[in-house]
């Protein structure tokens, strides 16, 4: 079965420029292959910039990220699900999947949207689309890019709680059938008690991890009293909003 990479993390600095202060200071981050990695914290704190660095979209900082031993800005392009799902209106779903991921035949991308439940819908336009479709295509998207490597987020975030439930299953089938490296952004604790296998908790300026919880039960065996003390578990160390 197919594993994903493992990712090394040991960022030196990193500052925005004007700034008053680094955003990051020795932050160090090792990622076991095919983990699922929530990270929580407070608004502002980093979580969507680790993410681009980890994408190696961004990457003015002093230090180093590897994905299997690679420069994160020469390792493969990860598959990334940003907050909103950013489909261009003037393409199909299966346009929009082959327009992020160049040499993705039709058939690949066929393949993609049936893995997310929409193996019917590659002729329709965003706008033919629900708001739960269109977060579909954009994991399907990320899916034909990467399926080793996926980067989230908050990819649940603005849909009702039906549809996040929804979401929640499909990327629990997704995570156990491809054993993919996951890193996801939630502001929600109960996204990581679901999903997670660990939860990183950031705080303070420049950012420390202030916890690194381990969720040992496989999602799939999560019942309410496991999700309850998860939730619990969680929410005693980061404080964050709880659904
Ligand atoms: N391109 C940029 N230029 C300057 N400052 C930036 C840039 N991107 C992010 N920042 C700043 O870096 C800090 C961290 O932003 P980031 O979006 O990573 O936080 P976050 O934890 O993901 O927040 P949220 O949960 O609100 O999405 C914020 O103070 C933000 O203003």
């Amino acid at each position: 079965m197919a594993t994903g990479p493992r990712l090394t993390i040991n960022i030196r600095v990193k500052r925005f420029e004007a700034a008053p202060a680094a955003l990051f200071e020795n932050l160090r981050l090792d990622i076991a292959p095919s983990s699922v990695v929530a990270l929580v914290g407070p608004s502002g704190i980093g979580k969507s910039t680790l993410l681009r660095l980890i994408a190696g979209i961004d990457t003015a900082f002093d230090g180093s990220i590897e994905i299997d031993g690679v420069r994160a800005a020469a390792a493969s392009t990860p598959g990334f699900v940003f907050q909103d799902p950013r489909l261009l209106p003037w393409l199909t779903a299966s346009d929009n999947i082959r327009a992020a991921s160049p040499g993705c035949s039709e058939q690949e991308a066929h393949t993609a949207l049936q893995r997310v439940g929409l193996a019917t819908s590659g002729s329709l336009y965003p706008h033919q689309l629900s708001g739960g479709m269109q977060r579909r295509v954009a994991l399907a998207r990320a899916l034909a890019v990467n399926a080793r490597l996926l980067l989230l987020d908050e990819p649940f975030v603005s849909l009702d709680r039906t549809l996040v439930g929804e979401m929640h299953l499909l990327f629990s089938r997704l995570i156990a059938e491809g054993r993919p490296t996951v890193v996801f952004v939630s502001h929600l604790t109960d996204d990581a008690a679901r999903l997670a296998d660990r939860a990183i908790l950031l705080d303070h300026r420049p950012a420390r991890i202030v916890a690194d919880i381990a969720l040992p039960i496989p999602p799939a065996a999560r019942d309410a009293a496991v999700l309850g003390q998860y939730r619990t578990l969680l929410d005693s160390f980061s404080g964050v909003e709880c659904e």
